[in-house]
């Protein structure tokens, strides 16, 4: 359902600055909602499974390649109410919804709703970048830390001259809030990799995580995902990373919805 451009936006809808340190507070019974649809999981260890998505907008970060632009660079700002999204989702023959942004965990709502999906009975995934804490029934956090290579620089601004450099370098990791959620949740840690230079990052936050947290880490649960938003981009990066897996002994996650539909919207 596209709904960015078909729905008014709340009282005090994320404002463009969504997720920036001038924040408002959020009215308590709604999401900023940028996208809601029914595809198949494209990405991760539930690759393949029909579910719902619902693409919170906002994000605390502003990854260079992020696929998902009206949610970070420039956040769109229709308002769903959780009872609208609820019905939206049940409109839809899954079992499986993915909560999915922007940064989902940046909205203290987005655990009202979870708490709602669980009532229902779906299995619940929750897309994050790993650095926010919320305590809510995830069955799966799938968490993809930000390595330095997504940082915008002046020269790979999309839209600038690298104003959130600095912020986004700042707060890209937060090993708490990876140590917490990998030690309440069932999880998988999905990097975005472009090349061999990613590699020495991965090695090094996996060391840390691993001294932070209570829990196992194990190799099996860390996935290296190709960037690429299009499948020409995709066609220069896979080959690569799927070789790193092989040789460090993590997995290859493909990004079905790339290959089956590009780069279309509400895939
Ligand atoms: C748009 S993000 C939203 C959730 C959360 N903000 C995050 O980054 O995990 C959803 C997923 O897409 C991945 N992603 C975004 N842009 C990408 C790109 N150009 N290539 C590969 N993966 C990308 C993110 O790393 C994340 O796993
Ligand atoms: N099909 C499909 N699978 C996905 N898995 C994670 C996604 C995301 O944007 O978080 C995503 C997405 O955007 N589309
Ligand atoms: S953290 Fe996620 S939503 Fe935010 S800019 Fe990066 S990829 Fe996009
Ligand atoms: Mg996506």
């Amino acid at each position: 359902m596209p709904v960015s451009d078909s729905v008014d936006r709340g009282p005090g809808a994320a404002s463009e600055t969504a997720g920036t340190e001038d924040e408002g507070a959020e009215p308590t019974d709604g999401l900023p909602i940028n996208e809601l649809f029914y595809s198949l999981q494209g990405e991760g260890t539930l690759a393949g499974v029909p579910s719902v998505f619902v693409r919170t907008s906002g994000c605390n970060l502003r990854c260079w390649f992020c696929d998902s632009y009206h949610t970070s660079w420039e956040p769109t700002h229709a308002w769903l109410d959780l009872e609208d999204i609820l019905a939206e989702i049940e409109s839809h023959d899954a079992d499986h919804v993915v909560l999915t942004g922007g940064e989902p965990l940046l909205h203290e709502e987005s655990v009202g709703l979870l708490e709602a999906l669980d009532d229902r009975g779906y299995h619940t995934t929750v897309e994050t970048n790993g650095t926010i804490y919320r305590d809510a029934p995830i069955d799966l956090a799938s968490v993809s830390p930000k390595l330095a290579s997504s940082t915008p620089t002046p020269d790979r601004d999309p839209t600038g001259e690298g104003e959130w450099e600095e912020r986004h370098e700042r707060d890209r990791i937060d090993t708490d809030s990876l140590a917490r959620l990998v030690e309440d949740y069932e999880f998988q840690l999905k990097f975005v990799v472009t090349d061999d230079g990613d590699m020495p990052e991965i090695l090094d936050l996996l060391a840390d995580l691993r001294d932070a947290a209570d829990g196992p880490v194990r190799d099996d649960d860390v996935l290296l995902m190709p960037e690429g938003a299009t499948r020409e981009r995709l066609a220069e990066t896979r080959t690569r990373v799927a070789e790193l897996a092989m040789e460090y002994g993590f997995r290859y996650t493909p990004r079905l919805h790339v290959d089956l539909w590009n780069d279309a919207p509400e895939t």
